[in-house]
C-alpha cells in the first residue's frame, strides 16, 4: 500500500453478506486492497474465503436479493462503483473493467459463433458498424494466439478445445481495452501446458496495454507465475498481502506457511503437509483469529482478540497477533 495515488482500484472495508434462510452469511468482512495500472494483484485463498464473492461484489453481480454489500467502497478511477447507478455499471463491465471465469463453455452462447459474440461485445460499447466489429473480432483472436483467426469467427464454441474457447473469452474480455481484469480461476479447468500459455498470455497482453489484473485462485503456483503482489484471505478476511516474492520466501502468517507447506515445490525442507482443519462456517467463526483453531503457533489470547492487520514492512501487511515472533524464529530457521 505504498503509493495510494496512482491505485487505479482501491477497495476499502469491502463487507458482503448472502441472506439464506438460517440467517446472513457474512462471506467478506472489511477487506481493503488496492491494485496500480499495469500490476497483476493475486487473490489467494481456500474454497469458501471469500474470493469470488469480492470479485462480484466489485462489479455488483451479486445474486439479486440474496448477496448484499453491507459496507465499504469499491473506488474504481475515485468513482465508488458500491453507489453508481445500474445504467452507469452495465457501461463500465465490459469496456473498462472486464472479468473471466473458470467455466468458458457458459461464459459462451452455443447457438452463435466465436465472431459474432466477440463482435456483439465490442458494439455493445462502441459505435461500429458490424464489418468493423468483425474486423476486430479477428484482430482479438490474432492477439490471443488464435491459428486461422478468420476461419475461427465462424464456427460455434463446441468445435473448439477448452483451451481456444478460454482464449476466445479473454479477446470477448479485452475487446474494449479494458483498464481492469478480473480473472476468478480462467485457468483451474485446463490442463497445465495450456495453464501456462494462458498465463503467459495475459502477462503479455497486460505488458503491452498496461491495464492492472486482479487474478482470483486458490493456486499458489499460479500466484507464483503471474502476480506481482499476492493478498491471502481467510474466512472473508485479509490475513496476509506482500509482493509475491517475499510472500513466498518469508511467509509471516502462520496460514500462509501451512499453505506454502502443503505443496511440494514451496516445501523446501519442511515436511509436505495440508493444513489440518477447514475453513470455518462463515455463519459462525471461531473468536479471536478465526484460524486459531487450526493454526500450529496459536497461543492463549489468539482466542480472544482478533488481530488487526498490521504494517510488516516493505508494503507487508499481516494479520496475526505473534507475527513477529514468528517471523523472527522463522528467519533464524531459514539462516540455520
Ligand atoms: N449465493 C450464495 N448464497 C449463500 N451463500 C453464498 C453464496 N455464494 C457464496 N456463499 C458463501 O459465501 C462464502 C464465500 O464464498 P465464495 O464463493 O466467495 O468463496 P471462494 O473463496 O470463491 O470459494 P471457491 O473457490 O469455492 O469459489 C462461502 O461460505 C459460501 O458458501
Amino acid at each position: 500500500m505504498n503509493d495510494r495515488r496512482d491505485a487505479i482500484l482501491r477497495v476499502e472495508e469491502l463487507h458482503t453478506q448472502f441472506l439464506t434462510s438460517h440467517g446472513p452469511v457474512h462471506a467478506v468482512n472489511g477487506v481493503s486492497f488496492e491494485i496500480r495500472p499495469g500490476e497483476t494483484l493475486g487473490l489467494l485463498g481456500e474454497s469458501g474465503s471469500g474470493k469470488s464473492t469480492i470479485g462480484l461484489s466489485m462489479l455488483r453481480l451479486l445474486p439479486p436479493g440474496r448477496g448484499r454489500i453491507s459496507g465499504g467502497r469499491v473506488l474504481f478511477g475515485g468513482e465508488d462503483l458500491v453507489t453508481a447507478s445500474e445504467k452507469r455499471m452495465r457501461r463500465l463491465r465490459g469496456r473498462d473493467i472486464a472479468m473471466i471465469f473458470q467455466e468458458s463453455l457458459s461464459a459462451l452462447n452455443p447457438v452463435y459463433t466465436i465472431g459474432e459474440q466477440i463482435a456483439e461485445v465490442i458494439r455493445q460499447h462502441e459505435r461500429l458498424d458490424r464489418r468493423a466489429a468483425m474486423k476486430r473480432a479477428a484482430e482479438m483472436l490474432e492477439m490471443v494466439g488464435m491459428p486461422d483467426p478468420g476461419r475461427r469467427l465462424g464456427e460455434y464454441p463446441h468445435e473448439l478445445s477448452g483451451g481456444m474457447r478460454q482464449r476466445v473469452v479473454i479477446a470477448a474480455a479485452l475487446a474494449c481495452q479494458p483498464k481492469l481484469l478480473i480473472g476468478d480461476e480462467p485457468t483451474t479447468a485446463l490442463d497445465v501446458t495450456v495453464q501456462a500459455q494462458i498465463l503467459d498470455l495475459i502477462a503479455d497482453i497486460q505488458h503491452r496495454t498496461g491495464m492492472a489484473v486482479l487474478f482470483i485462485t486458490h493456486d499458489l503456483g499460479v500466484v507464483a507465475e503471474i502476480a506481482h503482489r499476492a493478498i491471502v484471505l481467510y474466512a472473508g478476511r485479509v490475513v496476509e498481502e506482500a509482493d509475491t516474492q517475499s510472500l513466498l520466501a518469508r511467509p509471516r502468517m502462520p496460514y500462509t506457511q501451512g499453505l506454502l507447506r502443503s505443496l511440494p515445490q514451496f516445501a523446501k525442507g519442511h515436511r509436505l503437509a495440508a493444513i489440518p482443519g477447514a475453513v470455518p462456517n462463515p455463519r459462525s467463526l471461531p473468536t479471536g483469529c478465526a484460524f486459531h483453531p487450526r493454526c500450529q503457533e496459536a497461543k492463549a489470547d489468539c482466542a480472544q482478540t482478533l488481530p488487526a492487520l498490521t504494517e510488516a514492512g516493505d508494503g507487508r501487511r499481516v494479520r496475526c497477533l505473534h507475527w513477529h515472533n514468528i517471523a523472527q524464529d522463522m528467519d533464524l530457521r531459514v539462516r540455520a
